[in-house]
């Protein structure tokens, strides 16, 4: 079984518009408001790819509420640690000129919440083999909880699936988890550099799983993605899609990877459904949602080639 964690779960609420006026009225022309925070998207795509789900983190008040009733509509089991504060809204802007979020920074959890959750935590650990721990932390969390909850999964002989970002992915990678889903920005800044080209990113990926992490996925958005571990790059050529719904993608393509792994498929089969239901969710009009028909479809248009590039320090031919 696949357990996510939800530190910092919000509302999702997405507006369509033509133009963005800003200092202006604007009016929407399509609305979309799903239970969001990256660990509940992956978990939605999970359950859509037929696994049983348990779902933890912090929820509260009334939007805690609702997403509460999410979760029993998506057959989601819910492990969540209620608590005083209010769960957050978060917003997406999609118009002409581009994709814009507002993400509002989360209620403060208290030192009886986080120990709740740590109670919490073990019972989940003993019946799941698979952690997902996504997204940002709120307020009275400190940026090395994940690092402590992958030493505990670590422990217990199971896998850890981070995908954080800034400090909490700093200090996650040295708890070493099975595996870091970063996007290219997210990965130049975990390695403190602005712009990094293919070839030094999966440089860098080399040396981060020499230090202990199993594989890192750097996701590339409509260029497909990278999968590094010590001893193997394999790079997925993908379909493009434009006019695309990006939001939740990076997630939808963390719930392929866990799904294709705990199947025991082979490490190019694992890539190809983890970008399937990237592109899958791209081409869906809702966050962090695939359809499986589609993700069949686009697996059998992906191409994973393998990268070599020689020892550490050589140079990728692809590139
Ligand atoms: N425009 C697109 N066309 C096709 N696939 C896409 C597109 N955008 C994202 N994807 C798929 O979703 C994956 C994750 O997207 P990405 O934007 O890199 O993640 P994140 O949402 O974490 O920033 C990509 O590796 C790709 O497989
Ligand atoms: O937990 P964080 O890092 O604040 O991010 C929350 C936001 O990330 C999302 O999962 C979208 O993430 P992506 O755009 O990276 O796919 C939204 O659902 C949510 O509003």
């Amino acid at each position: 079984m696949i357990a996510t964690i939800t530190l910092n779960p919000a509302i999702d609420i997405r507006y369509n518009l033509p133009v963005l006026h800003l200092d202006d009225v604007n009016r929407v022309t399509a609305v979309d408001k799903t239970a969001g925070g990256k660990g509940l998207n992956v978990s939605r795509v999970l359950s859509q790819l037929g696994v049983k789900v348990t779902c933890t983190g912090f929820l509260g008040g009334k939007s805690g509420e609702w997403i509460a009733g999410q979760l029993q509509n998506y057959n989601l089991i819910n492990h969540f640690v209620e608590i005083r504060g209010e769960t957050r809204f978060c917003l997406a802007i999609e118009s002409k000129e581009g994709h814009t979020e507002i993400l509002e920074q989360g209620p403060e959890i208290s030192e009886n919440e986080r120990e709740e959750f740590l109670k919490n935590f073990d019972t989940i650990l003993e019946s799941n083999n698979y952690i997902v721990g996504s997204g940002s932390l709120p307020y009275g969390i400190g940026s090395d909880f994940y690092r402590d909850l992958i030493e505990k999964t670590k422990q217990k002989g199971k896998y850890f699936l981070l995908d954080s970002s800034g400090e909490s992915l700093a200090q996650g990678v040295k708890g070493k988890p099975f595996l870091i889903k970063p996007n290219r920005e997210e990965f130049c800044k975990l390695i403190g550099l602005n712009q990094l080209s293919i070839e030094d990113m999966i440089l860098h990926a080399r040396e981060i799983c020499q230090k202990g992490t199993q594989y890192v996925l750097l996701s590339l958005g409509k260029e497909g993605a990278i999968l590094i571990s010590e001893n193997v790059t394999l790079q997925a050529i993908i379909p493009t899609l434009t006019d695309v719904h990006q939001v939740g993608s990076g997630d939808s393509m963390l719930a392929g990877f866990a799904f294709a792994h705990s199947k025991g498929y082979s490490i190019e089969a694992i890539l190809k459904w983890s970008c399937a239901c990237g592109i899958s969710n791209a081409a869906s009009e809702r966050t962090g949602s695939v359809e499986l028909t589609k993700v069949q479809h686009y697996f059998n248009l992906i191409k994973v080639k393998e990268l070599t590039g020689g020892d550490y320090g050589g140079k990728y031919s692809l590139f």
